[in-house]
């Protein structure tokens, strides 16, 4: 199996952007969505992409955001991929992938194997599915674990990464009872809402890429 692929996402300052890229992340996850404690400006957003080597992508998240400012996101920040985590429909994702060198993302809350189906709508119009848990008390970032038993034996039509919940903690039981090719996480390497914690950051990173797994 080739190595796990990491984002480390909701970073919001110079410093844990640093961290992540040090500590082998591959994605750097930058939220635009005000109500989220881990806003970022689209301004400073694109500060922080100029920080971020070559080797890491950027990965611009965002919520059922209109055409035009999305527009003028993805020029200023310039990212590498473009995650969706709100109730975007199938066709503007299509759109922005047929129209831009963007991989698109879209993230899936998973309630039950029919959440898994429902999500094979985005086959053509997504590069890749984040499995997350179902929305809280924001459409995601909530620090809830999806019921990884759903994702046992599904035949993915999409490559995907699993979302929801996810610490240095339960990262390696993550990815050997799934098989994620991918881990995303957020809200588990913080100190307090919005506030990332670099030591939590590199726990994760570590027990991320020493797990294997066996799915
Ligand atoms: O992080 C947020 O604040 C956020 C806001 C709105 C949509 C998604 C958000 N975060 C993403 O949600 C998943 C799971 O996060 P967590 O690890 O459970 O906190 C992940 O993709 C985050 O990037």
């Amino acid at each position: 199996m080739s190595k796990t692929l990491i984002k480390i996402c909701g970073l919001s300052t110079p410093e844990t952007v640093d961290a992540a890229v040090d500590a082998g992340a591959t994605h750097i996850g930058l939220v635009h969505y005000e109500p989220s404690p881990r806003h970022v400006s689209i301004a400073d957003a694109a500060k922080l992409r100029v920080r971020v080597p070559k080797n890491v992508k950027v990965v611009l998240l965002t919520v059922n955001m209109q055409p035009q400012p999305m527009s003028e996101a993805l020029q200023e920040v310039q990212p590498d991929v473009l995650q969706m985590h709100g109730g975007e429909p199938a066709e503007w994702l299509g759109l922005i992938k047929s129209k831009s060198s963007l991989e698109v993302w879209k993230a899936v809350g998973v309630k039950s194997r029919a959440s898994l189906e429902q999500a094979e709508r985005f086959v053509d119009a997504a590069h890749r599915l984040i499995y997350d848990a179902a929305p809280g008390a924001l459409p995601g970032g909530n620090g809830l674990l999806l019921d990884w038993r759903l994702l046992i034996n599904y035949q993915h039509k999409l490559p995907w990464g699993l979302a929801g919940g996810l610490n240095a903690e339960n990262v390696a039981d993550a990815i050997r009872y799934t098989g994620a090719e991918l881990v995303d996480a957020s809200s588990g390497l913080e100190s307090e809402p919005g506030v990332k914690d670099t030591a939590k950051i590199r726990a994760f990173c570590e027990a991320a890429l020493a797990a294997k797994a066996s799915a």
